[in-house]
């Protein structure tokens, strides 16, 4: 089973200049979700998660088959007006402007190590914001599961010193 053969690339999506890389067709294909979930599992397991954490949407897509798996419990990061309990929020910048996300303030103990789990990393802006919305909580972050990693835009080196996992990389492609 070669994971990144189910990986598609489009050209000009969303704009110009962009290779989309899509994974919808691992989610359209049994095996592949299967072979996914088990090596992001693997590697929970190796750091001793207790908690796996995904933000939406794509990082549903896996992280809650992940906390399926492991039978631990699954916390989502939603954009905001969407969690409907107390929340507590992280401000990122993107290519052009900022973005927030939002975390349920009552979802994680001080003891918890916790998983993070997304589709994609890029310039890791997304999970560097979840990161500190769990430090927030004062919880740990074990470590940090990708499917894919883009290696030319070195959004690991925002994650010095915690574990990360990327199933795939694409490099100069
Ligand atoms: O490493 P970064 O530069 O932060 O980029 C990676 C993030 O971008 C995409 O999510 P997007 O915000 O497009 O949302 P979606 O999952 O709802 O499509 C992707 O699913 C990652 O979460
Ligand atoms: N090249 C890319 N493909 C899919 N999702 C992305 N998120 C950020 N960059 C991306």
């Amino acid at each position: 089973m070669n994971i990144k053969d189910h990986i598609g690339s489009i050209p000009g999506f969303p704009k110009e200049g962009i290779i989309f890389r899509d994974v919808t067709p691992i989610l359209e294909c049994p095996e592949a979700f299967e072979e996914v979930t088990k090596q992001l599992s693997q590697f929970a397991r190796d750091v001793q998660a207790d908690v796996i954490i995904g933000p939406e949407a794509r990082g549903f897509f896996f992280g809650i088959p992940v906390a399926n798996e492991l039978k631990l419990p699954f916390v989502p990061v939603r954009k905001p007006g969407k969690l409907p309990r107390k929340t507590i929020s992280e401000t990122y910048e993107l290519e052009y402007g900022t973005d927030t996300l939002c975390m349920h303030a009552d979802s994680l103990k001080p003891e918890n190590r916790v998983v993070i789990i997304d589709d994609l990393l890029a310039t890791g802006g997304t999970v560097e914001a979840i990161v500190k919305l769990v430090e927030k909580q004062q919880a740990k972050v074990a470590g940090i599961g990708f499917v894919i990693e883009l290696d030319d835009l070195k959004g690991k080196s925002k994650f010095e010193g915690i574990p990360v996992c990327s199933l795939v990389h694409f490099e100069g492609e």
